[in-house]
């Protein structure tokens, strides 16, 4: 499959000149993982034999996704997720071994959840007296990942920084000492297993590394795509990867910022003149990209800086469909013998917010023999011909498909309760899952279908301006 050639702004981002720091923010479906990726093959054919370009992503079935559409043109750049490129840089100076990074969902070995749970519960029981400690673990979880992604090193620094959002006012500045011992002491029990790193504070030991390390660099270029869901300390790390000579590339979308709250690419270091806006949409219809539009509207999505409003694309299409169902079965049954038939020859998402509800969906299509792949983390081949592709929002992100089916698009679903207990607000919660609704339903290049039984979620703008068509069933 050829990649459609650069256009407007695209070619001008892909021409500029080589070297020093370089950000493109842009909208959904502005074309940033095309040019992400004829970016890095352009600077790879300026490499000489002994110079390399990382083309680096937020998660694994990302990088399948890149190396199915890209139509050998990576073939002379390293395509990774950052963790892959943190461990291999890592085992390049000694610093891996076996089963050194605590996981965070193992069934066989102590995950970082239980380790910060032990932590926590130890120190309540030592000082009953704190009611900080009574807070729920999964503030903690929260905190001490946030901490970490911000490459926060010192109970100092971590008293002294400011907040921005809710989050700021949630935790007093009096009470962060609390949250810096149930760290430390996760720290020992992790060192305790073994672990001497979890997947958040990976890339501080990666920058920590980098900054005294005066051997000659692996990659000369980096080209970083979805990058507004790298912490602060991943992307300092990669501005310390590259030579003096090289160059970094980001490409993001704070709109679909959906891993680490209302943390900012702008914490990461970048020393650039300017910034590069891709506004145009290439992938939705102009029906779709409206729905997107009004969601990124919507009061909960305010506060979003650097937001890229996208002009309406010029495909024209079918309104998306709102469907209401009278129970869950019939709900999923509808939908697969719809993808079987009447969408037998595209490709089509079944996109829902629990890995429990993947697992769900699963289970029906396989009764059904349908033809489906799951987004996951360790896929290695990315199926784009005709064919169900069912994963979570998470997992969704970066991709596309011809039609996109959000079932379970219920009250009780959206926002998801953990999120409502960890960030102990439901305001916070809300806008953090309307940009995981944003970057599902911008999924979809020409159909798009959500449903639901009992309550719609209050995530989805209401009708007035007739975004969609609603339908019982
Ligand atoms: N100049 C162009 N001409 C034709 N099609 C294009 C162009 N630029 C992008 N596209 C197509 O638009 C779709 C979206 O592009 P791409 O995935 O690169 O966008 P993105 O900015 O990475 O989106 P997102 O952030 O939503 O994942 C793809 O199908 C891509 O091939």
């Amino acid at each position: 499959m050829a990649l459609p050639p650069a256009d407007g702004k695209q070619r001008e981002v892909l021409a500029l000149p080589v070297g020093g720091h370089t950000v493109v923010l842009g909208t959904a479906g502005g074309g940033k993982t095309l040019m992400a990726i004829k970016r890095a093959a352009f600077l790879a054919e300026l490499c000489s034999k002994n110079e390399r370009v990382l083309l680096v992503t937020f998660n694994k079935a990302l990088v399948a996704y890149f190396k199915s559409i890209s139509d050998n043109e990576l073939k002379k750049v390293d395509v990774r997720n950052y963790h892959k490129f943190a461990i291999g840089y890592l085992n390049s100076r000694n610093l891996m071994g076996f089963n050194v990074i605590a996981p965070a969902y193992d069934r066989h070995r102590f995950t970082k959840t239980d380790l910060i749970k032990k932590a926590l519960s130890e120190l309540k029981s030592s000082d009953p007296s704190i009611t900080t400690f009574q807070r729920d673990v999964n503030v903690f979880i929260e905190e001490i990942n946030w901490i970490q992604k911000m490459g926060i090193r010192t109970l100092n620094e971590y008293e002294e920084v400011e907040r921005v959002g809710r989050s700021g006012t949630r935790i007093l500045r009096n009470n962060r000492k609390y949250f810096w011992a149930v760290l430390e002491h996760y720290m020992e029990l992790r060192s305790k297993k073994g672990y001497k790193y979890d997947l958040e504070d990976l890339a501080s030991y990666v920058e920590d590394e980098l900054e005294q390390d005066t051997s000659n660099r692996y990659y000369k270029h980096i080209v970083i795509d979805e990058g507004q869901d790298f912490s602060p300390t991943m992307l300092r790390s990669l501005t310390k990867a590259i030579p003096s000579d090289g160059s970094i590339i980001f490409f993001g979308d704070v709109a679909q910022q959906i891993y680490g709250g209302r943390i900012s690419w702008r914490n990461a270091g970048f020393k650039i003149k300017d910034i590069w806006y891709f506004e145009q949409n290439y992938r939705n219809t102009k029906e779709i990209a409206a729905l997107g539009l009004a969601i990124s509207k919507s009061k909960y999505f305010q506060g979003v800086a650097d937001m890229v409003e996208p002009s309406s694309p010029k495909a024209e299409g079918v309104l998306p469909a709102v469907i209401k169902f009278t129970d869950e079965k019939k709900e999923i049954l509808y939908h697969i013998e719809r993808a079987k038939k009447e969408f037998a020859t595209q490709t089509v998402g079944i996109l829902v917010r629990s890995r429990k509800d993947v697992d769900n969906i699963v289970a029906f299509l396989r009764i059904a023999r349908a033809n489906y792949q799951v987004l996951h983390g360790d896929m290695n081949g990315f199926s784009l011909t005709s064919g169900i592709s069912v994963g979570t929002y998470h997992s969704a992100k970066g991709l596309e498909f011809d039609t996109v089916i959000l079932p379970y698009f219920t009250k009780e679903k959206l926002p998801d309760s953990e999120r409502i207990i960890a960030l102990e607000d439901e305001e916070e919660a809300m806008s953090e899952e309307v940009k995981l609704i944003y970057v599902a339903v911008t999924r979809a290049r020409r159909g798009l279908i959500i449903s639901y039984t009992g309550e719609l979620t209050e995530l989805l703008p209401t009708n007035e301006n007739d975004l969609y068509q609603e339908f019982t069933i």
